[in-house]
């Protein structure tokens, strides 16, 4: 039965981030995931986890320059230091966080020619932030975005993030299967779900095409959590869609699910 974690970046904004803590609570989550905390002191984070009895299961590495289009720096070659320097910074707010999962974020490549450059600097970096995180036991998640989020990001497809983590090499580093981008994307998600088993380590849901609640939508999102189930997947399972309406409104699909 897959444990749920509220997304804050994308649920409850109807109400300032800083709010959204006590909202999932109330609302039945005892999970939460989103997209950045480096806005906040780690210990102001930490203190509304504990308030509300939360506990932090996935965040991100910093997304570099977004004005200028970047969505991470740990794929661009040159970009090493910055690279290095918000990995250190996701540690130490993992750590603090008690947070065991940290999606390290790799980067748009704007021209196709340049993949094999950029992704082997997203192997090196990646190396790198596994090796950092062993000792404290947290995982580094790597995620494919389909290209009608973020054209040109280095991974589109689940087979190429497999592909990396397997390159990579590390027993730390894991695919974070997002079921949204992987049905845009690779489709049969049947398949899909075995041949990563034992290779992801995070899961996002949200309906297709429009990334609402799971409750809608061309994904039978009941046969995927059974299939989780099938393949001894453990870990959890983040809420990262757009409500269609009130957050607690669409809410519905997850009273099956909460008490768990
Ligand atoms: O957008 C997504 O699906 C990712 O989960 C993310 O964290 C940033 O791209
Ligand atoms: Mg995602």
């Amino acid at each position: 039965m897959p444990k749920f974690a509220a997304n804050l970046s994308m649920m409850f904004t109807e109400v300032p981030f800083l709010d959204r803590f006590e909202a999932a609570a109330k609302a039945g989550f005892k999970y939460v995931e989103y997209l950045f905390p480096y806005e906040y002191p780690a210990a102001e984070l930490k203190a509304k986890l504990d308030q509300y009895g939360l506990k932090q299961v996935l965040f991100n590495t910093a997304p570099g320059n977004v004005s200028a289009g970047e969505w991470g720096v740990s794929a661009i070659p040159g970009r090493e230091a910055d690279s290095h320097r918000d990995i250190d910074q996701a540690l130490e707010y993992a750590i603090a966080l008690g947070c065991p999962n940290v999606h390290v974020m790799a980067g748009v490549v704007p021209d196709p020619k340049e993949y094999a450059k950029y992704k082997q600097t997203f192997i090196d970096n990646v190396r790198y932030a596994a090796d950092k995180f062993k000792p404290y036991g947290i995982k580094v998640l790597l995620e494919a975005l389909s290209p009608q989020v973020k054209p040109n990001y280095l991974m589109s497809s689940q087979y190429q993030t497999l592909e990396l983590v397997e390159l990579i090499n590390r027993d730390n580093v894991f695919v974070q299967l997002d079921y949204f981008h992987a049905q845009n994307v690779d489709g049969n998600l049947s398949r899909l779900t075995d041949r990563l088993k034992g290779k992801f380590a995070h899961v996002q849901i949200a309906s297709v095409p429009d990334r609402h609640e799971p409750d809608e939508g061309e994904i039978n999102y009941t046969y995927i959590f059974n299939k989780l189930d099938e393949v001894g997947y453990d870990g959890w399972v983040g809420c990262e869609y757009n409500p269609r309406g009130k957050t607690e409104d669409g809410l519905v699909w997850f009273e099956a699910y909460k008490n768990k």
